[in-house]
């Protein structure tokens, strides 16, 4: 498990992570999540060690980390690090030995990844003639190339199309199925919200919630969906009740506090009493709207 604990790093006056501490388990996809600034790729490269760090600490298992362990981690950049000129394969043999691969292993682990990927036929190109799409996918091979103990990934699916998307995510999920930990950055909250087990939400340098996503619901009020077969307006005169939206017959509720199961039974008693219910029905709430919640 990599865990940080009161992690903080500073630029002159602006203090970019503020004393951050959260858990990326072994064998869960951690999600991180924050607007434009809120310091994800900050503490990601802290988690590395490419950037110092100001106060806090980055744990291994329990112990200060090393550099060792972190030689053993595969790490993708949110600047996007290949050389142009370079052929693809060879590209990665050299990122492969760098990460302690020998060169032999390094090739076959390189053209196995590439073929995964579907870019076996391209292996012999220049990085500078694949699409950007494309030569995010071999910045991903590079990451997993020495078998990682485990993945700091900044945007892994930025700028991928929807068969790379796919290829990418059954590849984490390999991941976390093999136990490594895995904590990925992401602005798709849609996409995070499918994959992800865990979620640690950044705001200004600090960590506002984090957690299970079925506990962030859980804080939240619970939300139920009415549909009637008349104008659903009258809703809003009911107590205990906040109204998200009423759109002709469909009503979106947030229940506020009182006896939960009271105001659905007043709720369906005011329905019938006017015509027909056709449901009414608890609906989960969406990730973008407990994101925004934690982030106001
Ligand atoms: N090298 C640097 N020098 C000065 N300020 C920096 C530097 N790197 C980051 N910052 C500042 O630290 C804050 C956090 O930036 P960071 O890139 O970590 O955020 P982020 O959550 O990754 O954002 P994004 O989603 O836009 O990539 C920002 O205010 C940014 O301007």
């Amino acid at each position: 498990m990599i865990q940080t604990r009161g992690l903080t790093r500073r630029f002159g006056e602006v203090t970019a992570v503020d004393d951050v501490s959260f858990d990326v388990p072994r064998g869960l996809l951690t999600g991180f999540v924050g607007g434009n600034g809120a310091g994800k790729t900050t503490t990601m490269r802290m988690v590395m060690g490419l950037l110092g760090i100001h106060g806090g600490e980055v744990l291994w298992d329990g112990r200060a980390i090393t550099a060792a362990d972190r030689r053993r981690f595969g790490y993708m950049p949110e600047e996007r690090g290949l050389y142009p000129k370079q052929k693809i394969v060879d590209q990665l043999v050299y990122l492969g030995e760098l990460s302690g691969l020998p060169a032999g292993r390094a090739r076959r682990s390189a053209l196995s990844h590439l073929e995964r990927f579907g870019l076996a036929d391209r292996a012999g190109d220049r990085v500078e003639k694949l699409s950007l799409g494309n030569q995010q996918r071999v910045q991903i091979i590079a990451a997993l190339m020495n078998s990682p103990t485990a993945l700091i990934l900044d945007e892994p699916f930025s700028g991928l199309d929807p068969r790379a998307v796919d290829s990418m995510v059954d590849l984490l999920r390999e991941e976390t199925a093999r136990d490594t930990p895995v904590l990925f950055s992401s602005h798709q909250l849609d996409l995070v919200e499918q994959l992800c087990d865990r979620l640690v939400v950044l705001a200004a340098g600090r960590v506002v919630a984090q957690g299970a996503v079925e506990e962030l619901r859980a804080r939240g009020p619970e939300r139920l969906r009415l549909v009637t077969d008349r104008d659903a307006g009258w809703v809003r005169d009911l107590r205990g009740l906040h109204v998200v939206d009423v759109d002709g017959p469909v009503a979106l509720l947030e229940l506020t506090g009182g006896d939960g199961d009271d105001v659905r039974r007043t709720l369906l008693q005011e329905g019938l009493g006017r015509g027909e219910v056709r449901e009414l029905a608890r609906v989960t709430t969406p990730l973008a709207e407990i994101y925004r919640e934690v982030t106001a």
